[in-house]
């Protein structure tokens, strides 16, 4: 056979170059992209097997070789697969291949922004003159009495083929590397991108360092990958020990040709599904539970979803889904094949109905691919709810570390929260587990126990005092029926329809909830904090539910949206009137003459001018002073501070809603209430109002020091 030169059909001077500055920053693509191609061969010549066309001996083993040479400078892909003829590489090499690449040029010949690039962009064989200035292909037809091809080419538009020198079935790429790649023909380089590319790869990959020692060489074989393959494939602990002594001589493939997604569910232990956790994700903590997808149509998709353990120290959320194609790594975390919000977990897709060059943009609008995503995400919310239903138990348990997953699912995802939102459940005070249903059941169930409890209280002491308020009765016995009514009332409504009962059912027909029919949904956002307020609702019988992690705010502000009848409020944002005593009416009189004195006293001593002061008869006598912030107020602060705005005067949306709450029944209140122009005094209010800031937020440096030296000076005066 004589030398063939000639000429790549292309019309632009060197697309290398062009190709080069590209895809700059994932040169070692070129790695996956040569194993696969090796790895079709075998695919392909299996295929013919299976189809009675080619005969393999009994003894072949399909693997692929990657030889690195640090002298030589070269780096070696070989395979055993279906091998090339001289017209299958004019045709597919001369042409396909490098029509691929001519593609991908004129794809991108005006794009100016290397962002617009993706990484990801399969340029197949051509990929290697990234890094290569010359490749050689030494290739052997699977045909029988096939004669062997050499094909060289120098990165230009010029190639050279003739025949070669092969004498087994296969294909050999050889790259002679750029002194810009030389790190390409490092042995722990190279082992790393065969690491993050090939892992999984489906037929077994060994590594050579052609200039290693040999013993050295088997060693450093071992650390690639911790998994010991047996001859099936199968990764086993037993497999470790009985091999022991043939692997010291027998060279180990540095992938897992079976990986635990491609096997049926029913055939993995929880065992395996851990250890291969902390295989790939290098996560010392065990995943709480996991789901294994499996499906063949109408696509194809397998995989395996972890639910990791929530990192509490950092409150890190940083999930790791990993995307292969066939076993092929394609990438980590494309957000347009896998929901946003499963980002938060660590994973393994493996779609083989995507291809290799995944490009973004290309996927964005893709129908398919949106179908993907559908599934998983139909795949997770199916799991979650069928283990509210059946394993309650272990879904509490898990409740606090997947609840931030879910709530952000169903922010991001509708189709999801309508799957997941009857399986949402809160930590109530008592640290139970309850749904939003029955925490406004027993809510309703109080308010109307309370109301029924302070008309017996009030008819007993008109009768035992004869004293008669016309006003007061008229309005405490309709506030007792209308709520009593709220709580009772299980009437099947039509909407809008009159139930006879006068009560006033608007909200049943999806118009706009007036604000005193919500049932108000108490929360703490933090336990210790807000301890002081958290004892008041205990001791008054009432519940609050934790909502502690940063998606709570967005995710009750959803909740609310979603049901006009429900509204969250904060456990320290008004001192609901459980907290207080009944108060008759002259009490309230003595009241409102106290509160002005107070918020005159106050607003002077503590220089705080617009400072809303209230005396109230709270009924634990033991709390001397509050601080509430309307929930709208502390609402508009948290965004504000979010979009950092931080500074500006939350006054300008409508009042600072801070309100000092002071007990009357407290002695330290009293005696500034009857001393207010004793000395002690000011030092008394300032003290009040910091001891009522704390339980509410923490205080500003400056605050804080005044606070302590205060707090110092007034054991001085108990010292004297
Ligand atoms: N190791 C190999 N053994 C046999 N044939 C090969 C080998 N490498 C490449 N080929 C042939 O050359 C063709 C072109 O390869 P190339 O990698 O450029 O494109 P591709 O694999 O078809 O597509 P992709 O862009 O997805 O990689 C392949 O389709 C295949 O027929």
């Amino acid at each position: 056979m004589s030398t063939e030169r000639g000429s790549l059909s292309i019309h632009s001077e060197n697309i290398f170059p062009i190709i080069k500055k590209w895809l700059y920053s994932d040169h070692d693509i070129f790695v996956r992209e040569l194993i696969s191609n090796a790895s079709d061969a075998i695919t392909k010549l299996k295929k013919l097997e299976i189809m009675g066309e080619a005969n393999i001996p009994e003894d072949n083993k399909f693997k692929i070789t990657v030889t690195v040479n640090p002298e030589e400078k070269t780096i070696r892909f070989s395979d055993n697969g279906i091998g090339m003829t001289m017209e299958e590489v004019k045709e597919y090499i001369n042409q396909i291949a490098f029509s691929g690449a001519q593609k991908f040029l004129e794809k991108y010949k005006d794009k100016t922004n290397e962002d617009q690039i993706i990484g990801h962009f399969g340029l197949g064989f051509y990929s290697s003159f990234m890094v290569a200035g010359k490749v050689t292909i030494d290739t052997l037809s699977w045909q029988p009495n096939a004669a062997p091809v050499h094909w060289e080419s120098e990165g230009g538009t010029e190639y050279e083929m003739g025949e070669g020198t092969r004498t087994e079935r296969g294909t050999e790429i050889t790259l002679y590397l750029n002194e810009d790649s030389y790190e390409f023909s490092n042995e722990y380089r190279v082992k790393e991108i065969l690491k993050k590319y090939c892992s999984f790869m489906p037929f077994e990959i060994y590594f050579v360092n052609a200039n290693a020692p040999v013993e050295e060489e088997k060693e450093a074989d071992e650390d690639i990958i911790d998994t010991t393959v047996d001859e099936d494939g199968k990764a086993s602990e037993d497999g470790k020990a009985d091999n022991k002594a043939n692997e010291k001589k027998k060279p180990q493939p540095i992938n897992n040709p079976n990986p635990l997604w491609a096997k049926h569910p029913n055939d993995c232990t929880e065992e395996e599904y851990k250890e291969f956790y902390r295989d790939v994700f290098h996560d010392y903590k065990e995943p709480l539970f996991w789901i294994h997808l499996n499906m063949d149509y109408p696509f194809n998709l397998k995989g395996i979803l972890y639910f990791p353990k929530i990192n509490t120290e950092y409150d890190s959320l940083e999930g790791l889904i990993k995307l292969y194609s066939n076993q092929v790594f394609i990438a980590d975390n494309i957000k347009e094949v896998i929901p946003e919000f499963l980002m938060l977990l660590k994973g393994v897709i493996d779609c083989p109905d995507l291809p290799l060059n995944v490009s973004r943009s290309a996927l964005q609008n893709d129908g398919f691919v949106k179908k993907i995503s559908d599934y998983i995400s139909k795949k997770v919310a199916d799991k979650l709810s069928g283990m509210y239903k059946v394993e309650r138990e272990n879904y509490e348990k898990y409740w606090d570390d997947i609840s931030p997953f879910i709530k952000f699912g169903c922010l991001k995802d509708d189709k999801f929260r309508d799957k997941i939102k009857d399986s949402i459940i809160y930590k109530n005070l008592e640290g139970k587990y309850i749904t939003l249903a029955e925490y406004v059941e027993a809510a309703k169930g109080k308010k109307a126990e309370d109301k029924e409890e302070a008309a017996d209280k009030k008819n007993k002491d008109e009768s035992v005092n004869e004293v008669t308020d016309a006003d007061t009765k008229e309005a405490s016995v309709d506030e007792k029926d209308k709520d009593v009514h709220a709580a009772e009332c299980t009437h099947d409504h039509e909407h809008g329809e009159e139930c006879g009962c006068g009560h006033d059912h608007s909200q049943d027909n999806g118009e706009e909830v007036k604000e005193e029919d919500k049932t108000l949904v108490y929360y703490v956002t933090d336990e210790k904090q807000q301890s002081q307020y958290i004892n008041m609702f205990k001791e008054a019988g009432l519940d609050a539910l934790i909502l502690t992690h940063n998606i709570d705010q967005p995710f009750i502000t959803q909740v609310e949206y979603q049901d006009q009848k429900i509204k969250f409020q904060r456990i320290d944002a008004d001192i609901t009137d459980s907290f207080k005593e009944e108060t008759k009416k002259k009490d309230q009189k003595v009241l409102k003459n106290n509160t002005d004195a107070m918020t005159k006293l106050f607003r002077k001593v503590l220089g705080k001018e617009k400072l809303e002061v209230k005396v109230e008869k709270l009924k634990n006598e033991k709390v001397s002073s509050v601080i509430t912030l309307s929930e709208e107020s502390r609402r508009m602060q948290e965004m504000m501070r979010m979009y950092s705005m931080n500074g500006m005067d939350p006054n300008m949306f409508g009042g600072g809603g801070e309100t000092l709450v002071l007990n009357a029944n407290h002695k330290l209140v009293q005696y500034v209430i009857t001393n207010e122009n004793s000395e002690n005094t000011p030092m008394i209010c300032e003290q009040l109002y910091d001891l009522a800031l704390l339980s509410h937020k923490s205080l500003e440096p400056e605050a804080m020091t005044k606070f302590v030296q205060r707090s110092n000076e007034i054991m001085m005066l108990l010292a004297k």
